[in-house]
C-alpha cells in the first residue's frame, strides 16, 4: 500500500477575523512551520516552530479543482487496473474536511465515465456508487434514508455490508442527485464547541464492475474501488470526559476508529504481517480497500487560526506519523508522488496517464495471479493451523502472534501477499488483536497524559511565579505563603507521581506481550 500525506490549510473565516486571531501557519513547497506563541516562566511571550514536511502542502489559495487534480485525478485511471484507492479527509472540526471532499467524488465520477465511454468502450465497464456513513460504531445507509446495515464476512473473510444500496449509474447528473442525497442525510450532531461538529465518518464509494466474459446476465466483478472519506472532528476524540454519556461513547468510538486507522496505514505501509484491521468498524470496513493493490491519500485539513493552534498541532502529528514510515527510503514511493507537489511539479492531464485499451489487458494479465495459480497455493486450511500450532509449541510466533517465517509462506517470491490473508487474519483476531488494539490505546493515553500533565506544570509554575512576587512585597503574610507553597509543591509531586506510574504500568504491559520498543515503531 502507498500512502500520500498531504496537507490542506483553510484561509481564515470570519468569526476568526472578527477576533482578531492570527493566521500562525506558514506555508512553504512541501513543508510548513506552525507558529506557537508561548509563555516563559517569567510570563514573557515567545514563538516556538514546528515545522513539518508532507508529500505535498496546499495553501488557501488552491482551490478545489485543483486538490482534484493533484490528490485524486492521477489516481481515477488505475482503479481500471484492480486497484482500490481511498482518499481521507482527517482534521478538526471546522478546518475544511467537507468543504474538500464534497467535490471530489463528482469530478472522480465525471473522469471514471469519460474513461468508460472512450478508452474502455464497450468493454463490459459499469459504475456503482454507495454511500454511508459510521456513526457511533454503527453503520447507516445515506442513500436508503439512513437505514442501518450490518457489516459481515463472508465464507472467503470478505467483508460485506449487508443491505446497502449500490446505484448503478452512467451519467454525472445522476451521481450528482445521489451525492447531494447522501450529504443531506448524512448526521450532525449539536455539541457544545460547534454546532456543525460532525461526529461520522461518511463514506462514499464508486466501485468499478465488470461483466464476466461480456455476459450481461451475470453479476458483474469488483475490478476497483475509490472510497472517499470525510472523518469525523479529529478533537471528537477528546470528548471522552464530556458529562453526556452518549457524547462520551461517540468521542471513544471516534478516538478508537481514528487511532485504527493510522495504526493500519502504518502497518500496511511498513508491510508489518499483521494489520489491526479489528480495531473499529471504520478499518474493518476499509479492509479490502487496503489489501492487494492499494493506494491512500490522506489530505489533513488546519485551520490557520492562532485560536486553533492546539488542534492544528495534534492534526499534523497525527499525519505525520501516518506519512513517517514512508519517508526516507521506503521504496513503494512511486511516480505519484512527484505528482503531488503542488509546488514542484505541473499538473499532470488525465489523457497523458491513461492507459490505453490493451495495457489495461496486459497489466492484469502480467501482474494478477490466475485462477489456477491462487487453487494451487490454497492449501487446505487444517495443514496450515497445524502448522501454526507448531510454531505457537515453538515459540516462534511474534508479538502479533504471527510468525515473519509463516507469513513468508503466504508471499509470492516477488514479496506480494497473497492469497492466504483471510486465514491469516483469522488466527490473529483471537487475542493478539485485542492486546495490540489495547496497547495502543495504552500508548495513544500516555503520550496524551505526559501533554497534559506538561500543562499543568506550567500552569503551577506561573503560579509560583506570582507568588513568588507576592512574597517579595512589603506586609507580605507568612502564613499564606507557606501554605499555597505547600500545595504548589504537593501539586508537582503528585503530577509526576502519577505519570511516573502511569510510565512503569506502560512499560510493563510492553514486557509482558514482548513489544521491543525498537523493533515495533513505537
Ligand atoms: N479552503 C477553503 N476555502 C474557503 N472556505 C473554506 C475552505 N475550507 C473550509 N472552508 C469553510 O470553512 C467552513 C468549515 O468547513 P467544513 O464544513 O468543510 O469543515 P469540516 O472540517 O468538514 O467540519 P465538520 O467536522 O464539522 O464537518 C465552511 O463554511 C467552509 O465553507
Amino acid at each position: 500500500m502507498t500512502c500520500f500525506a498531504q496537507v490542506r490549510k483553510r484561509p481564515l473565516n470570519k468569526k476568526e477575523l472578527a477576533k482578531n486571531e492570527e493566521d500562525i501557519i506558514e506555508t512553504l513547497s512541501n513543508s510548513l512551520v506552525v507558529h506557537e506563541t508561548k509563555l516563559k516562566v517569567d510570563l514573557t511571550e515567545y514563538m516556538e516552530k514546528h515545522e513539518f514536511v508532507f508529500d505535498a502542502v496546499l495553501n488557501e489559495e488552491v482551490s478545489n479543482d485543483e486538490v482534484y487534480r493533484e490528490t485524486v485525478e492521477p489516481i481515477v485511471p488505475i482503479i481500471f487496473q484492480r486497484t482500490k484507492a481511498t482518499c481521507f479527509a482527517y482534521g478538526q472540526t471546522g478546518s475544511g474536511k467537507t468543504y474538500t471532499m464534497k467535490p471530489l467524488p463528482l469530478k472522480a465520477s465525471r473522469d471514471i465515465l469519460r474513461l468508460m465511454h472512450h478508452t474502455y468502450r464497450n468493454q463490459g465497464f459499469h459504475l456503482f456508487v454507495s454511500f454511508f456513513e459510521i456513526y457511533g460504531g454503527k453503520l447507516y445507509d445515506l442513500l436508503s434514508d439512513r437505514k442501518k446495515l450490518c457489516m459481515r464476512e463472508d465464507g472467503k473473510q470478505q467483508v460485506c455490508i449487508v443491505g446497502l444500496q449500490e446505484f448503478r449509474v452512467s451519467d454525472v447528473e445522476t451521481i450528482k442527485e445521489l451525492i447531494e442525497k447522501g450529504n443531506a442525510t448524512r448526521s450532525t450532531g449539536t455539541t457544545g464547541a460547534n454546532e456543525e461538529s460532525s461526529r461520522s465518518h461518511a463514506i462514499l464509494q464508486l466501485a468499478i464492475k465488470r461483466s464476466v466474459d461480456g455476459k450481461e446476465s451475470k453479476p458483474p466483478r469488483v475490478v476497483g474501488k475509490l472510497s472517499f472519506i470525510d472523518l469525523a472532528g479529529s478533537e471528537r476524540g477528546a470528548d471522552t470526559t464530556d458529562t453526556d454519556k452518549q457524547t462520551r461513547m461517540e468521542g471513544a468510538e471516534i478516538n478508537k476508529s481514528l487511532l485504527a486507522l493510522k495504526e493500519c496505514i502504518r502497518a500496511l505501509d511498513n508491510d508489518q504481517g499483521h494489520i489491526p484491521f479489528r480495531g473499529s468498524k471504520l478499518t474493518e470496513v476499509l479492509r479490502d480497500s487496503f489489501m492487494g493493490n492499494s493506494r491512500t491519500v490522506m489530505i489533513s485539513c488546519i485551520s490557520p487560526s492562532s485560536g486553533s493552534c492546539e488542534h492544528t498541532l495534534n492534526t499534523l502529528r497525527y499525519a505525520d506519523r501516518v506519512k513517517s514510515l514512508s519517508k526516507g527510503g521506503n521504496s513503494k514511493k512511486d511516480d505519484l508522488s512527484s505528482t503531488m507537489n503542488l509546488k514542484e511539479s505541473t499538473a499532470q492531464p488525465l489523457s497523458s496517464v491513461l492507459p490505453t485499451a490493451s495495457t489495461f489487458e496486459d497489466d492484469i494479465n502480467n501482474t494478477w495471479p490466475d485462477q489456477n495459480e491462487r487453487d494451487d497455493f490454497n492449501v487446505p486450511e487444517d495443514s496450515f493451523e497445524q502448522e501454526i500450532l507448531m510454531w505457537k509449541k515453538n515459540g516462534k510466533l511474534d508479538q502479533y502472534g504471527f510468525s515473519t517465517a509463516v507469513e513468508n509462506k503466504l508471499r509470492k517470491p516477488n514479496g506480494q501477499t497473497k492469497w492466504k490473508e483471510p486465514i491469516r487474519s483469522d488466527i490473529k483476531h483471537s487475542k493478539s488483536d485485542d492486546d495490540l488494539n489495547a496497547l495502543l490505546q495504552e500508548e495513544e493515553d500516555l503520550v496524551n497524559a505526559h501533554r497534559k500533565q506538561v500543562e499543568e506544570t506550567m500552569n503551577i509554575v506561573k503560579e509560583e511565579m506570582n507568588l513568588l512576587v507576592e512574597a517579595d512585597q512589603p506586609g507580605n503574610q507568612l502564613d499564606d505563603y507557606i501554605s499555597r507553597l505547600t500545595t504548589i509543591l504537593s501539586q508537582k509531586a503528585a503530577g509526576i507521581t502519577q505519570l511516573q506510574t502511569r510510565l512503569a504500568n506502560f512499560q510493563r504491559r510492553l514486557k509482558e506481550h514482548n513489544v521491543l520498543v525498537s523493533s515495533s515503531g513505537y
